[in-house]
Protein backbone atom coordinates (compact mmCIF):
# COMPACT_ATOMS: atom_id res chain seq x y z
CA UNK A 1 0.00 0.00 0.00
CA UNK A 2 3.14 2.43 0.02
CA UNK A 3 4.42 1.50 -2.81
CA UNK A 4 4.90 4.72 -4.32
CA UNK A 5 6.10 6.18 -0.96
CA UNK A 6 9.45 6.99 -1.80
CA UNK A 7 8.39 8.41 -5.53
CA UNK A 8 6.14 10.37 -3.52
CA UNK A 9 8.81 11.53 -0.88
CA UNK A 10 11.38 12.16 -3.67
CA UNK A 11 8.60 14.57 -5.28
CA UNK A 12 8.30 16.75 -2.04
CA UNK A 13 11.94 16.85 -0.91
CA UNK A 14 12.72 18.10 -4.49
CA UNK A 15 9.98 20.90 -4.04
CA UNK A 16 11.51 21.71 -0.53
CA UNK A 17 15.01 21.56 -0.54
CA UNK A 18 17.48 23.53 -1.79
CA UNK A 19 17.77 21.99 -5.97
CA UNK A 20 21.56 21.63 -5.62
CA UNK A 21 21.23 19.59 -2.12
CA UNK A 22 18.51 17.02 -3.49
CA UNK A 23 20.08 16.73 -6.41
CA UNK A 24 23.95 15.76 -4.80
CA UNK A 25 22.22 13.20 -2.29
CA UNK A 26 19.17 12.69 -2.68
CA UNK A 27 18.04 12.29 -6.73
CA UNK A 28 21.03 9.58 -7.27
CA UNK A 29 20.01 7.31 -4.71
CA UNK A 30 18.31 4.40 -6.33
CA UNK A 31 14.58 3.37 -5.15
CA UNK A 32 14.14 2.34 -1.33
CA UNK A 33 12.80 -0.89 -0.81
CA UNK A 34 9.55 0.11 1.51
CA UNK A 35 8.21 -2.96 3.42
CA UNK A 36 5.55 -3.47 6.30
CA UNK A 37 7.17 -3.34 9.87
CA UNK A 38 3.96 -3.57 11.57
CA UNK A 39 3.53 -0.40 13.67
CA UNK A 40 5.79 1.33 11.03
CA UNK A 41 6.58 1.57 7.93
CA UNK A 42 10.71 0.36 7.17
CA UNK A 43 11.98 1.87 4.30
CA UNK A 44 15.84 0.79 3.37
CA UNK A 45 18.03 2.85 1.49
CA UNK A 46 21.04 1.82 -0.48
CA UNK A 47 24.45 4.14 -0.52
CA UNK A 48 26.65 3.91 -3.03
CA UNK A 49 29.33 4.41 -0.30
CA UNK A 50 30.01 4.97 3.83
CA UNK A 51 31.38 8.52 3.59
CA UNK A 52 27.74 9.70 1.87
CA UNK A 53 25.73 6.91 4.04
CA UNK A 54 27.03 8.69 6.87
CA UNK A 55 26.37 12.98 6.06
CA UNK A 56 23.05 11.25 4.54
CA UNK A 57 22.31 9.84 8.19
CA UNK A 58 24.20 13.04 9.86
CA UNK A 59 21.95 15.85 7.59
CA UNK A 60 18.65 14.30 6.19
CA UNK A 61 17.76 11.02 7.73
CA UNK A 62 15.57 13.40 10.21
CA UNK A 63 14.12 14.88 7.46
CA UNK A 64 13.42 12.26 5.01
CA UNK A 65 12.20 9.98 7.90
CA UNK A 66 9.34 12.85 8.70
CA UNK A 67 8.28 14.09 5.26
CA UNK A 68 7.79 9.62 4.51
CA UNK A 69 5.97 9.52 7.94
CA UNK A 70 4.02 12.44 6.74
CA UNK A 71 2.75 10.92 3.47
CA UNK A 72 2.32 7.59 4.62
CA UNK A 73 0.05 8.48 7.90
CA UNK A 74 1.93 6.14 10.14
CA UNK A 75 5.75 6.60 11.41
CA UNK A 76 8.38 5.93 9.07
CA UNK A 77 11.80 3.90 10.21
CA UNK A 78 14.73 4.67 7.20
CA UNK A 79 17.17 1.92 7.08
CA UNK A 80 20.67 3.13 5.57
CA UNK A 81 22.89 0.47 3.69
CA UNK A 82 26.10 0.68 1.33
CA UNK A 83 25.36 -0.52 -1.75
CA UNK A 84 28.44 -2.51 -2.66
CA UNK A 85 29.26 -3.79 -6.04
CA UNK A 86 30.66 -7.79 -6.53
CA UNK A 87 33.81 -8.75 -8.56
CA UNK A 88 31.05 -8.48 -11.75
CA UNK A 89 29.81 -5.34 -10.95
CA UNK A 90 26.53 -6.49 -9.70
CA UNK A 91 24.88 -4.45 -6.53
CA UNK A 92 26.19 -6.66 -3.28
CA UNK A 93 24.75 -5.16 -0.44
CA UNK A 94 27.07 -4.77 2.63
CA UNK A 95 26.03 -5.23 6.45
CA UNK A 96 23.48 -2.18 7.34
CA UNK A 97 25.35 0.16 9.49
CA UNK A 98 22.32 0.54 12.88
CA UNK A 99 20.87 3.38 12.62
CA UNK A 100 22.28 6.62 14.85
CA UNK A 101 25.92 4.98 15.01
CA UNK A 102 28.71 6.51 13.07
CA UNK A 103 30.94 3.89 11.57
CA UNK A 104 34.43 5.79 11.95
CA UNK A 105 36.68 6.66 14.60
CA UNK A 106 37.05 9.76 16.00
CA UNK A 107 40.50 11.04 17.32
CA UNK A 108 39.45 11.79 20.74
CA UNK A 109 40.71 15.29 20.72
CA UNK A 110 38.56 16.11 17.13
CA UNK A 111 35.17 16.71 19.22
CA UNK A 112 36.56 19.73 21.38
CA UNK A 113 37.44 22.61 19.22
CA UNK A 114 37.47 25.31 22.06
CA UNK A 115 35.36 28.13 20.04
CA UNK A 116 32.04 27.48 19.18
CA UNK A 117 30.91 27.99 15.66
CA UNK A 118 27.68 29.08 15.02
CA UNK A 119 26.80 27.00 11.98
CA UNK A 120 25.04 29.22 9.77
CA UNK A 121 21.22 28.27 8.68
CA UNK A 122 20.13 25.51 6.36
CA UNK A 123 20.35 21.74 5.95
CA UNK A 124 24.17 20.91 5.31
CA UNK A 125 25.91 23.37 8.13
CA UNK A 126 23.97 21.78 10.53
CA UNK A 127 26.63 20.45 12.16
CA UNK A 128 29.67 21.97 13.19
CA UNK A 129 29.93 23.44 16.69
CA UNK A 130 31.82 22.50 19.73
CA UNK A 131 28.62 21.84 21.36
CA UNK A 132 27.47 19.82 18.26
CA UNK A 133 30.38 18.45 16.54
CA UNK A 134 30.12 17.48 13.39
CA UNK A 135 28.91 13.96 12.58
CA UNK A 136 32.39 12.47 11.98
CA UNK A 137 33.63 13.34 14.85
CA UNK A 138 31.22 11.41 17.06
CA UNK A 139 32.39 8.68 19.12
CA UNK A 140 32.28 5.60 17.64
CA UNK A 141 32.52 1.78 18.18
CA UNK A 142 34.34 0.85 14.92
CA UNK A 143 36.13 -2.25 15.37
CA UNK A 144 39.58 -1.73 13.96
CA UNK A 145 40.16 -2.48 10.95
CA UNK A 146 43.37 -1.29 9.59
CA UNK A 147 45.48 -3.59 7.72
CA UNK A 148 47.90 -5.89 8.89
CA UNK A 149 50.98 -3.47 7.49
CA UNK A 150 50.05 -1.01 10.10
CA UNK A 151 51.31 -3.26 12.78
CA UNK A 152 54.65 -3.72 11.32
CA UNK A 153 56.97 -1.74 13.94
CA UNK A 154 59.08 0.64 11.40
CA UNK A 155 59.55 4.30 11.31
CA UNK A 156 59.55 7.09 9.00
CA UNK A 157 61.73 9.94 10.97
CA UNK A 158 62.93 12.72 9.56
CA UNK A 159 63.12 16.70 10.18
CA UNK A 160 60.94 18.73 9.25
CA UNK A 161 61.95 20.94 6.54
CA UNK A 162 58.77 22.76 5.79
CA UNK A 163 57.63 26.04 7.89
CA UNK A 164 55.63 24.26 10.72
CA UNK A 165 53.99 25.55 13.48
CA UNK A 166 55.13 25.69 17.21
CA UNK A 167 52.77 25.02 20.27
CA UNK A 168 50.74 28.11 19.57
CA UNK A 169 48.17 27.83 16.38
CA UNK A 170 50.32 31.05 14.38
CA UNK A 171 52.68 29.83 12.77
CA UNK A 172 56.53 30.05 14.18
CA UNK A 173 59.28 28.61 14.71
CA UNK A 174 59.90 25.06 13.12
CA UNK A 175 58.27 22.34 15.48
CA UNK A 176 59.56 19.46 13.35
CA UNK A 177 58.55 15.29 14.71
CA UNK A 178 57.97 12.27 13.41
CA UNK A 179 57.23 11.71 9.45
CA UNK A 180 57.84 15.22 8.70
CA UNK A 181 54.90 16.21 10.51
CA UNK A 182 53.97 19.13 12.50
CA UNK A 183 52.51 18.07 15.64
CA UNK A 184 50.89 21.57 16.09
CA UNK A 185 48.59 21.06 13.43
CA UNK A 186 45.96 18.31 14.97
CA UNK A 187 42.44 18.11 14.58
CA UNK A 188 42.10 20.03 18.22
CA UNK A 189 43.55 23.15 16.65
CA UNK A 190 41.66 22.68 12.93
CA UNK A 191 38.27 24.96 13.28
CA UNK A 192 35.57 23.04 12.16
CA UNK A 193 32.98 25.21 9.85
CA UNK A 194 31.20 24.47 6.55
CA UNK A 195 33.90 25.43 5.01
CA UNK A 196 35.85 22.50 5.36
CA UNK A 197 33.45 20.05 6.99
CA UNK A 198 33.02 17.43 3.94
CA UNK A 199 36.86 17.68 4.04
CA UNK A 200 37.60 16.85 7.56
CA UNK A 201 34.59 14.18 7.86
CA UNK A 202 36.62 12.09 5.13
CA UNK A 203 39.71 12.71 7.11
CA UNK A 204 38.57 11.10 10.17
CA UNK A 205 37.17 8.27 8.07
CA UNK A 206 40.78 7.58 6.97
CA UNK A 207 41.70 7.75 10.63
CA UNK A 208 39.00 5.39 12.02
CA UNK A 209 40.06 3.14 9.01
CA UNK A 210 42.95 3.49 7.40
CA UNK A 211 43.78 1.91 3.79
CA UNK A 212 40.20 1.09 3.57
CA UNK A 213 37.81 3.94 2.13
CA UNK A 214 38.29 7.03 -0.12
CA UNK A 215 42.02 5.74 -0.93
CA UNK A 216 43.54 8.23 -1.96
CA UNK A 217 41.86 10.44 -0.80
CA UNK A 218 41.96 14.28 -2.49
CA UNK A 219 41.80 17.48 -1.03
CA UNK A 220 41.93 20.62 -3.06
CA UNK A 221 41.45 24.41 -2.25
CA UNK A 222 42.99 27.69 -2.85
CA UNK A 223 45.49 28.97 -0.91
CA UNK A 224 45.87 29.26 3.01
CA UNK A 225 42.52 27.25 3.48
CA UNK A 226 43.73 24.51 5.51
CA UNK A 227 44.46 21.88 3.66
CA UNK A 228 48.23 21.52 5.06
CA UNK A 229 46.71 21.33 8.34
CA UNK A 230 44.17 18.76 7.46
CA UNK A 231 46.89 15.96 5.93
CA UNK A 232 49.02 16.96 8.92
CA UNK A 233 45.90 16.11 10.99
CA UNK A 234 45.15 12.89 9.55
CA UNK A 235 49.22 11.71 10.13
CA UNK A 236 49.11 12.97 13.73
CA UNK A 237 45.98 11.39 14.74
CA UNK A 238 47.30 8.04 13.54
CA UNK A 239 50.34 8.43 15.07
CA UNK A 240 49.11 8.73 18.40
CA UNK A 241 46.36 6.00 17.86
CA UNK A 242 49.42 3.77 16.20
CA UNK A 243 52.63 4.60 17.32
CA UNK A 244 54.68 2.00 14.58
CA UNK A 245 52.38 3.28 12.02
CA UNK A 246 55.02 4.54 9.14
CA UNK A 247 53.85 7.62 7.73
CA UNK A 248 55.55 10.29 6.12
CA UNK A 249 54.17 13.94 5.21
CA UNK A 250 56.00 16.04 2.35
CA UNK A 251 55.46 18.66 -0.21
CA UNK A 252 55.52 17.76 -3.99
CA UNK A 253 58.66 19.80 -4.21
CA UNK A 254 59.99 17.54 -1.66
CA UNK A 255 59.14 14.28 -3.41
CA UNK A 256 60.84 15.45 -6.83
CA UNK A 257 64.43 16.58 -5.43
CA UNK A 258 63.99 12.79 -4.07
CA UNK A 259 63.27 11.99 -8.02
CA UNK A 260 65.77 14.13 -8.64
CA UNK A 261 69.07 13.21 -6.32
CA UNK A 262 68.00 9.43 -6.76
CA UNK A 263 67.76 9.87 -10.52
CA UNK A 264 71.67 11.35 -10.38
CA UNK A 265 73.12 8.81 -7.65
CA UNK A 266 71.52 5.62 -9.85
CA UNK A 267 69.60 4.85 -6.30
CA UNK A 268 66.18 4.13 -7.63
CA UNK A 269 66.06 1.14 -5.19
CA UNK A 270 66.12 3.06 -2.39
CA UNK A 271 63.57 5.46 -3.50
CA UNK A 272 61.27 2.70 -3.84
CA UNK A 273 62.04 1.46 -0.17
CA UNK A 274 61.58 4.40 1.55
CA UNK A 275 58.17 5.05 -0.24
CA UNK A 276 56.71 1.71 -0.88
CA UNK A 277 57.02 0.49 2.31
CA UNK A 278 54.59 3.77 4.23
CA UNK A 279 51.32 2.63 5.46
CA UNK A 280 50.67 6.54 5.36
CA UNK A 281 51.93 9.23 2.75
CA UNK A 282 50.85 12.70 2.93
CA UNK A 283 51.21 14.63 0.11
CA UNK A 284 50.84 18.22 -0.09
CA UNK A 285 50.54 20.68 -3.55
CA UNK A 286 50.29 17.67 -5.83
CA UNK A 287 49.98 20.45 -8.79
CA UNK A 288 54.30 20.99 -8.50
CA UNK A 289 54.29 18.03 -10.27
CA UNK A 290 53.30 19.59 -13.62
CA UNK A 291 55.47 18.43 -16.75
CA UNK A 292 57.91 16.59 -14.70
CA UNK A 293 57.94 13.45 -16.29
CA UNK A 294 60.16 11.08 -14.64
CA UNK A 295 58.76 12.38 -11.30
CA UNK A 296 55.02 11.35 -12.49
CA UNK A 297 56.75 8.18 -12.92
CA UNK A 298 57.81 7.60 -9.95
CA UNK A 299 54.75 8.85 -8.06
CA UNK A 300 52.88 6.44 -10.14
CA UNK A 301 54.93 3.24 -9.03
CA UNK A 302 54.66 4.66 -5.73
CA UNK A 303 50.98 5.60 -5.79
CA UNK A 304 49.99 1.62 -7.08
CA UNK A 305 52.62 -0.20 -5.11
CA UNK A 306 50.88 1.93 -1.72
CA UNK A 307 47.54 0.84 -3.30
CA UNK A 308 47.92 -2.31 -4.09
CA UNK A 309 49.07 -3.11 0.06
CA UNK A 310 46.43 -0.82 1.41
CA UNK A 311 48.72 1.54 2.77
CA UNK A 312 47.12 5.36 2.41
CA UNK A 313 47.66 8.10 0.00
CA UNK A 314 45.90 11.59 0.50
CA UNK A 315 46.95 14.44 -1.40
CA UNK A 316 46.60 18.17 -1.52
CA UNK A 317 45.94 20.13 -4.84
CA UNK A 318 45.11 23.73 -5.61
CA UNK A 319 42.75 22.37 -8.32
CA UNK A 320 40.87 19.25 -8.17
CA UNK A 321 41.96 16.17 -10.50
CA UNK A 322 40.50 16.90 -13.81
CA UNK A 323 41.29 20.10 -13.48
CA UNK A 324 45.17 19.18 -13.28
CA UNK A 325 47.68 20.70 -15.88
CA UNK A 326 50.37 18.72 -17.62
CA UNK A 327 49.77 15.93 -15.40
CA UNK A 328 49.47 12.39 -17.01
CA UNK A 329 46.12 11.68 -17.39
CA UNK A 330 46.90 7.85 -16.05
CA UNK A 331 47.72 9.75 -12.73
CA UNK A 332 44.98 12.15 -12.48
CA UNK A 333 42.43 9.54 -13.13
CA UNK A 334 43.59 7.27 -10.08
CA UNK A 335 44.23 10.91 -8.32
CA UNK A 336 40.15 10.67 -8.69
CA UNK A 337 39.19 7.11 -8.05
CA UNK A 338 39.04 7.31 -4.39
CA UNK A 339 37.07 10.58 -2.88
CA UNK A 340 37.52 14.41 -4.07
CA UNK A 341 36.57 16.74 -1.51
CA UNK A 342 37.14 20.44 -1.48
CA UNK A 343 37.92 23.05 0.97
CA UNK A 344 35.94 26.29 0.42
CA UNK A 345 37.43 29.80 1.73
CA UNK A 346 35.91 30.28 5.48
CA UNK A 347 32.47 31.98 5.87
CA UNK A 348 32.23 34.40 8.32
CA UNK A 349 31.13 32.60 11.69
CA UNK A 350 33.78 30.28 10.75
CA UNK A 351 36.34 33.24 10.17
CA UNK A 352 35.49 34.51 13.45
CA UNK A 353 35.56 31.29 14.88
CA UNK A 354 39.01 30.93 14.29
CA UNK A 355 40.09 33.87 15.05
CA UNK A 356 39.01 33.90 18.66
CA UNK A 357 40.44 30.64 19.10
CA UNK A 358 43.49 31.75 17.71
CA UNK A 359 43.74 34.36 20.09
CA UNK A 360 42.80 32.33 23.04
CA UNK A 361 46.20 29.73 21.49
CA UNK A 362 48.71 33.12 21.92
CA UNK A 363 47.15 34.04 25.56
CA UNK A 364 45.45 37.37 24.16
CA UNK A 365 41.90 36.59 24.14
CA UNK A 366 39.63 38.42 22.06
CA UNK A 367 36.75 40.63 21.94
CA UNK A 368 33.80 38.49 19.73
CA UNK A 369 33.36 42.25 18.30
CA UNK A 370 37.22 43.08 17.17
CA UNK A 371 37.19 39.21 15.84
CA UNK A 372 33.81 40.15 13.73
CA UNK A 373 35.43 43.23 12.14
CA UNK A 374 38.72 41.45 11.57
CA UNK A 375 36.79 38.69 9.89
CA UNK A 376 34.47 41.25 8.07
CA UNK A 377 37.48 42.73 6.61
CA UNK A 378 39.97 39.97 6.18
CA UNK A 379 37.93 37.17 3.80
CA UNK A 380 40.69 35.93 1.48
CA UNK A 381 41.79 32.84 3.75
CA UNK A 382 43.35 31.55 6.94
CA UNK A 383 46.60 32.61 6.24
CA UNK A 384 45.69 35.98 5.98
CA UNK A 385 43.81 36.09 8.81
CA UNK A 386 46.48 34.90 10.90
CA UNK A 387 48.37 37.73 9.85
CA UNK A 388 45.98 40.27 10.23
CA UNK A 389 45.51 38.36 14.12
CA UNK A 390 49.60 38.61 14.42
CA UNK A 391 49.44 42.38 13.52
CA UNK A 392 46.59 43.16 16.15
CA UNK A 393 48.62 41.51 18.54
CA UNK A 394 51.44 42.76 18.42
CA UNK A 395 50.09 46.12 17.82
CA UNK A 396 47.84 45.85 21.54
CA UNK A 397 51.51 44.46 22.98
CA UNK A 398 53.59 47.23 21.87
CA UNK A 399 50.89 50.20 22.28
CA UNK A 400 50.20 48.93 26.06
CA UNK A 401 46.49 48.75 24.90
CA UNK A 402 43.70 46.69 24.98
CA UNK A 403 42.57 44.98 21.95
CA UNK A 404 39.54 47.37 20.45
CA UNK A 405 38.15 47.63 16.98
CA UNK A 406 39.52 50.89 16.91
CA UNK A 407 42.59 49.26 17.57
CA UNK A 408 42.51 46.76 15.64
CA UNK A 409 41.50 49.20 12.83
CA UNK A 410 44.72 51.17 13.43
CA UNK A 411 46.55 47.97 13.48
CA UNK A 412 45.01 47.17 10.13
CA UNK A 413 45.03 50.20 8.69
CA UNK A 414 47.20 49.27 5.22
CA UNK A 415 45.61 46.17 4.79
CA UNK A 416 42.22 48.10 4.90
CA UNK A 417 42.93 50.77 2.59
CA UNK A 418 44.39 48.58 0.07
CA UNK A 419 41.37 46.51 0.17
CA UNK A 420 39.13 49.44 -0.13
CA UNK A 421 41.41 50.86 -3.05
CA UNK A 422 42.08 47.80 -5.16
CA UNK A 423 38.73 46.33 -5.29
CA UNK A 424 35.53 48.58 -6.16
CA UNK A 425 31.84 47.31 -7.52
CA UNK A 426 32.47 48.90 -10.78
CA UNK A 427 36.08 46.89 -11.22
CA UNK A 428 34.25 43.84 -10.35
CA UNK A 429 31.32 44.48 -12.90
CA UNK A 430 34.22 44.41 -15.59
CA UNK A 431 35.83 41.85 -14.84
CA UNK A 432 33.15 39.52 -14.36
CA UNK A 433 31.94 40.91 -17.57
CA UNK A 434 34.72 40.43 -19.38
CA UNK A 435 35.12 37.25 -17.98
CA UNK A 436 31.55 35.96 -19.02
CA UNK A 437 31.58 37.78 -22.34
CA UNK A 438 28.92 40.22 -21.72
CA UNK A 439 28.53 44.09 -22.04
CA UNK A 440 29.56 45.75 -19.23
CA UNK A 441 26.52 47.92 -19.78
CA UNK A 442 24.57 44.36 -19.34
CA UNK A 443 25.46 45.24 -15.23
CA UNK A 444 22.73 47.51 -14.99
CA UNK A 445 20.12 46.66 -17.76
CA UNK A 446 17.02 45.12 -17.05
CA UNK A 447 17.71 42.03 -19.70
CA UNK A 448 17.13 38.65 -18.22
CA UNK A 449 18.24 36.11 -20.22
CA UNK A 450 20.63 33.51 -18.10
CA UNK A 451 23.02 34.54 -20.03
CA UNK A 452 23.32 37.79 -18.86
CA UNK A 453 21.48 37.54 -15.36
CA UNK A 454 23.36 34.60 -13.99
CA UNK A 455 26.68 36.55 -14.17
CA UNK A 456 24.83 39.43 -13.24
CA UNK A 457 24.16 37.68 -9.98
CA UNK A 458 27.66 36.54 -9.70
CA UNK A 459 29.11 39.75 -9.89
CA UNK A 460 26.51 41.03 -7.07
CA UNK A 461 27.64 38.42 -5.15
CA UNK A 462 31.15 38.80 -5.74
CA UNK A 463 30.32 42.85 -4.58
CA UNK A 464 29.32 41.56 -1.30
CA UNK A 465 32.03 39.35 -0.46
CA UNK A 466 34.63 41.51 -1.72
CA UNK A 467 33.55 45.54 -0.80
CA UNK A 468 32.20 46.82 1.76
CA UNK A 469 29.25 47.87 0.20
CA UNK A 470 25.52 47.90 1.75
CA UNK A 471 22.76 45.49 -0.30
CA UNK A 472 20.81 48.93 -1.06
CA UNK A 473 24.32 50.58 -1.91
CA UNK A 474 25.05 47.26 -4.68
CA UNK A 475 21.38 47.73 -5.85
CA UNK A 476 21.80 51.02 -6.68
CA UNK A 477 25.50 50.21 -8.49
CA UNK A 478 23.52 47.33 -10.37
CA UNK A 479 20.83 49.72 -12.69
CA UNK A 480 18.66 50.82 -9.10
CA UNK A 481 17.90 47.39 -8.08
CA UNK A 482 16.12 46.59 -4.74
CA UNK A 483 18.35 45.41 -1.77
CA UNK A 484 16.15 41.94 -1.86
CA UNK A 485 17.48 41.13 -5.44
CA UNK A 486 20.87 41.66 -4.03
CA UNK A 487 20.73 39.59 -1.23
CA UNK A 488 18.54 36.90 -3.60
CA UNK A 489 21.89 36.72 -5.60
CA UNK A 490 24.17 36.53 -2.75
CA UNK A 491 22.35 33.99 -1.23
CA UNK A 492 21.89 31.59 -4.51
CA UNK A 493 25.63 32.21 -5.82
CA UNK A 494 26.82 31.55 -2.42
CA UNK A 495 25.03 28.19 -1.82
CA UNK A 496 25.76 27.41 -5.24
CA UNK A 497 29.24 27.85 -5.08
CA UNK A 498 29.22 24.79 -2.65
CA UNK A 499 28.02 22.30 -4.21
CA UNK A 500 28.68 23.13 -8.05
CA UNK A 501 32.76 22.85 -8.83
CA UNK A 502 32.54 24.37 -12.03
CA UNK A 503 31.24 27.74 -10.38
CA UNK A 504 33.43 27.49 -7.66
CA UNK A 505 36.23 27.36 -9.71
CA UNK A 506 35.14 30.45 -11.62
CA UNK A 507 34.71 32.37 -8.54
CA UNK A 508 37.91 31.24 -7.63
CA UNK A 509 39.67 32.81 -10.87
CA UNK A 510 37.62 35.88 -10.54
CA UNK A 511 38.55 36.38 -7.12
CA UNK A 512 41.93 36.15 -7.65
CA UNK A 513 41.93 38.14 -10.81
CA UNK A 514 40.57 41.35 -8.65
CA UNK A 515 42.79 41.04 -5.66
CA UNK A 516 45.54 41.36 -8.39
N1 LIG B 1 40.03 25.62 9.98
C1 LIG B 1 41.19 26.08 10.46
N2 LIG B 1 41.35 26.20 11.79
C2 LIG B 1 42.50 26.65 12.31
N3 LIG B 1 43.56 27.02 11.56
C3 LIG B 1 43.46 26.91 10.23
C4 LIG B 1 42.27 26.43 9.61
N4 LIG B 1 42.44 26.45 8.28
C5 LIG B 1 43.68 26.89 8.07
N5 LIG B 1 44.29 27.17 9.24
C6 LIG B 1 45.64 27.70 9.42
O1 LIG B 1 45.89 28.57 8.32
C7 LIG B 1 47.23 28.46 7.89
C8 LIG B 1 47.24 28.05 6.44
O2 LIG B 1 46.74 26.74 6.33
P1 LIG B 1 47.44 25.63 5.42
O3 LIG B 1 48.90 25.86 5.31
O4 LIG B 1 46.97 24.31 5.89
O5 LIG B 1 46.76 26.00 4.03
P2 LIG B 1 46.84 25.27 2.63
O6 LIG B 1 45.44 25.12 2.17
O7 LIG B 1 47.66 24.05 2.71
O8 LIG B 1 47.56 26.37 1.75
P3 LIG B 1 48.63 26.20 0.56
O9 LIG B 1 47.88 25.66 -0.61
O10 LIG B 1 49.10 27.60 0.36
O11 LIG B 1 49.70 25.27 1.03
C9 LIG B 1 47.89 27.43 8.78
O12 LIG B 1 48.58 28.09 9.81
C10 LIG B 1 46.72 26.64 9.35
O13 LIG B 1 47.00 26.11 10.62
Amino acid sequence: MHTDLWERGCERLAAEMPEQQFNTWIKPLPPADVSDGGDRVLVGLRVPNRFKLDWIRSQYSARIEATLSELAGMPVRLELSVLQRDMNGRPAIQAAAPAGSMQLRAPASAASAAVPVRAPQGDASAATSSTNPAPAAAPSTVTDLRPASLAAPAVIAQRGDRPATPTGTLPGAPAATRGRLNAALTFDTLVPGRANQMARTAALHVVGAPGQMYNPLFIYGGVGLGKTHLIHAVGNALIRDNPDARVLYLHAEQFISDVVRNYQRKTFDELKAKYHSLDLLLIDDVQFFAGKDRTQEEFFNAFEALLAKRAHIIMTSDTYPKGLVDIDERLTSRFDAGLTVAIEPPELEMRVAILMKKAVAEGSPMPEDVAFFIAKNVRANVRELEGALRKVLAYAKFSHKDISITLAREALKDLLSIQNRQISVENIQKTVADFYKIKVADMYSKKRPVSIARPRQIAMYLAKEMTQKSLPEIGELFGGRDHTTVLHAVRKIGGERQKNTELNQQLHVLEQTLKG
